[in-house]
């Protein structure tokens, strides 16, 4: 059998509402995600046992071991046809965009397609991070529930910079910090015209987590200033729990102008560029026809 690539994107909360909290502690959301053409890599080769390494640009510091949220996600098809993965990391980890979720995601999609079988799925997916069933098939959803609860949502190409100041943020203290755990869920998504339309829309909606991550991480309120600052930004947010910060631009073009000026201000700043969206392998496939 040939090696298996499967991408795994940057997820982005354009809004993320808390409306209320489990009994168990987990936090109710409602919550509009979207996928990036930036993301992490995964290659799968038939092997005799499971095995890891990662390597990549922001490879620093992510565990190779089984605590890998890959090996995690691997682990749940039991015994059978095994794999060397590669993880080539590209995302900054525990950034808000959900580079574990969305690795642990390709893994499930990869061992799925190694053993000819369907991805695993239910509570044990969900237990692997709240925000991996949404990147198994990684398309514009709304989310509720701790963020298993789906509903697919046809959204334009929103086009992008994303910004992280290479800060860590903890997402249970993100959580805990919380001033008010029961809020308003987004108002109804109504049919978009156009990306401008979808960002006017988004512009009334919030994520109720950036209060507390900038009060956890003040930098992110500099990233947020900057991101606004940049010529044809129609609005900026941060992403998740933080510290990832995104910018919706008029154009592609603007966009990609904007993150060659904001990396050239921020040498040590992470960023990326592209349209928010469909990165499934079904928008792949009717890309490459
Ligand atoms: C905040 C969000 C928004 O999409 O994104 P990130 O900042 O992680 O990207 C997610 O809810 C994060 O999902 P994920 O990172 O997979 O979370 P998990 O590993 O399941 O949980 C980490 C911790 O976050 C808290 N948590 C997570 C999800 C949720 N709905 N309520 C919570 O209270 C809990 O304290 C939990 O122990
Ligand atoms: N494949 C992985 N990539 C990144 N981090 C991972 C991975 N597997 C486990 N981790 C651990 O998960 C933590 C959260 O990472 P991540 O999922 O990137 O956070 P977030 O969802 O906030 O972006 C990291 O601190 C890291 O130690």
């Amino acid at each position: 059998m040939p090696e298996i690539e499967v991408f795994a994107p940057a997820k982005v909360n354009l809004a993320l509402h808390v409306t209320g909290q489990r009994a168990d502690g987990y936090h109710l959301l409602d919550s509009l995600v979207a996928f990036a053409p930036a993301g992490d890599r995964l290659r799968l080769a038939p092997a005799d046992a499971m095995a890891l390494t990662v390597r990549g640009p922001e490879s620093r510091g992510v565990p190779e071991g089984p605590e890998n949220l890959v090996l995690k996600a691997a682990a749940l098809y039991g015994p059978g046809p095994a794999a060397a993965i590669h993880l080539q990391k590209c995302l900054p980890a525990a950034s808000g965009i959900g580079g574990g979720s969305s690795d642990a995601a390709a893994a499930l999609r990869g061992m799925a397609a190694l053993r000819g079988v369907a991805p695993a799925a239910g509570a044990a997916v969900v237990k692997l991070g709240a925000d991996v069933p949404m990147c198994l098939d990684p398309r514009p959803a709304r989310t509720r529930g701790i963020g298993e609860e789906l509903s697919p949502v046809t959204l334009p190409p929103l086009p992008s910079v994303l910004v992280n100041p290479r800060v860590e943020v903890s997402t249970p203290a993100v959580f805990k910090a919380l001033a008010s755990k029961d809020n308003a869920p987004m108002d109804e998504i109504p049919a978009f015209a156009n990306a401008a339309d979808c960002i006017g829309w988004l512009a009334r909606q919030r994520n109720d987590l950036q209060p507390a991550a900038v009060a956890l991480a003040p930098v992110i309120a500099e990233v947020l200033g900057a991101l606004e600052a940049l010529p044809g930004c129609l609005l900026v947010r941060m992403s998740g729990s933080g510290a990832t910060c995104f910018g919706l631009f008029e154009s592609d073009e603007a966009a990609a102008a904007a993150q060659a000026r904001l990396a050239a201000a921020n040498p040590g700043w992470w960023s990326a560029h592209g349209p928010l969206g469909d990165q499934s392998e079904a928008a792949a496939a009717r890309r490459t026809l």
